[in-house]
């Protein structure tokens, strides 16, 4: 079945994964829509670029639509459901990528039983690349989740776990593309300090990333079997080591990801303000 999209928010997450299921859906069997609350000119250029219809009417796109993206910030969920409600039927199915949110609040939104599929995605999406996380809200059935498997499949890997896993997930994978982006940062840095030329750097470091995923993948051993492996006694990754040691490079990282899991944890306590930090 190919479903007939309605992405609700078209930022960032919503055009990584309508760009990896353009990309991977060649003869536009997939209808999609998208909407926001206000920018139309982002809605512009999606719809130029990936041949999407944007869409002023709601009540015409959600009759139209079968699946609802819910792909806004967290804090904007209620007043996005609010405009949605009246035009809910039983046959309307909701995917959320909004980190945190829970999807019995989302069906306490919508005051209905449809089903709702919580997904976590990354940005790498757009090159089909992203590590997704799905679970299921309490009246969505294996069908339904089977349904968004497919979707997300256009874009990446997909894995299913419980909801109370699920802002663990977000704070690994959801984020996860950042911190891979931090550490590339500062390898980019050392090399530009080292006069490499950045398009060399880019080619040197992209493929050493490549490497490494792919061969821990590949593997039984530990990341710390596999970094003590590249590591010759007295040699360069001893002394690069020796430095992110005695910062503690490893605890901080970690730490950090925990922080972002505890946001996630925040972000579905309802009583918080969401204005806060973004959300
Ligand atoms: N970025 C990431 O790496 C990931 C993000 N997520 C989740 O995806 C969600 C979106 O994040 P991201 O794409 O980065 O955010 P963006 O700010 O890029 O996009 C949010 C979009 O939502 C639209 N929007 C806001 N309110 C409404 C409304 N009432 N009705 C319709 N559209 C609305 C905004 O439109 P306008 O500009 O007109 O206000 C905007 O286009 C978040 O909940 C986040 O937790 C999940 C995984 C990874
Ligand atoms: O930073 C955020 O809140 C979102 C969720 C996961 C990645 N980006």
């Amino acid at each position: 079945m190919k479903p007939n999209l309605l992405f609700v928010g078209a930022g960032a997450m919503a055009e990584a994964i309508i760009a990896g299921v353009r990309a991977t859906d060649q003869t536009k069997q997939t209808t999609i829509k998208a909407m926001n609350k206000s920018n139309q000119e982002r809605l512009a250029y999606m719809k130029e670029r990936y041949e999407i219809d944007t869409i002023t009417d709601v009540k015409q796109a959600m009759t139209e639509s079968d699946v609802v993206v819910l792909a806004m910030k967290p804090k904007d969920i209620e007043s996005a459901i609010i405009q949605l409600r009246p035009f809910v039927t039983e046959h309307h199915v909701f995917y959320s990528v909004l980190a945190g949110t829970k999807t019995d609040y989302i069906s306490s939104l919508l005051g209905t039983k449809n089903a709702v599929i919580r997904a976590m995605p990354n940005t790498s999406a757009t090159v089909m690349q992203s590590a997704t996380a799905i679970c299921k809200g309490e009246y969505a059935t294996d069908e339904d989740v089977e349904l968004a498997r497919s979707l997300f499949l256009h874009v990446g890997t997909v894995t299913t776990v419980t909801e109370t896993q699920m802002d663990a997930v977000t704070g690994i994978s959801g984020s996860g593309p950042a911190y891979m982006y931090y550490v590339i940062e500062g390898l980019m840095d050392s090399a530009e300090r080292a006069g490499i030329g950045s398009d060399e750097a880019k080619r040197l470091i992209v493929q050493t990333m490549i490497g490494a995923a792919t061969r821990f993948s590949h593997t039984e051993q530990t990341p710390k079997e596999l970094y003590k492996e590249v590591m010759s006694p007295g040699g360069t990754t001893e002394a690069a080591f020796k430095h992110l040691e005695m910062f503690q490079v490893k605890e901080h990282i970690a730490k950090g990801a925990d922080a972002a899991i505890g946001r996630s944890k925040q972000l579905g306590d309802y009583d918080v303000d969401h204005t806060s930090i973004g959300g």
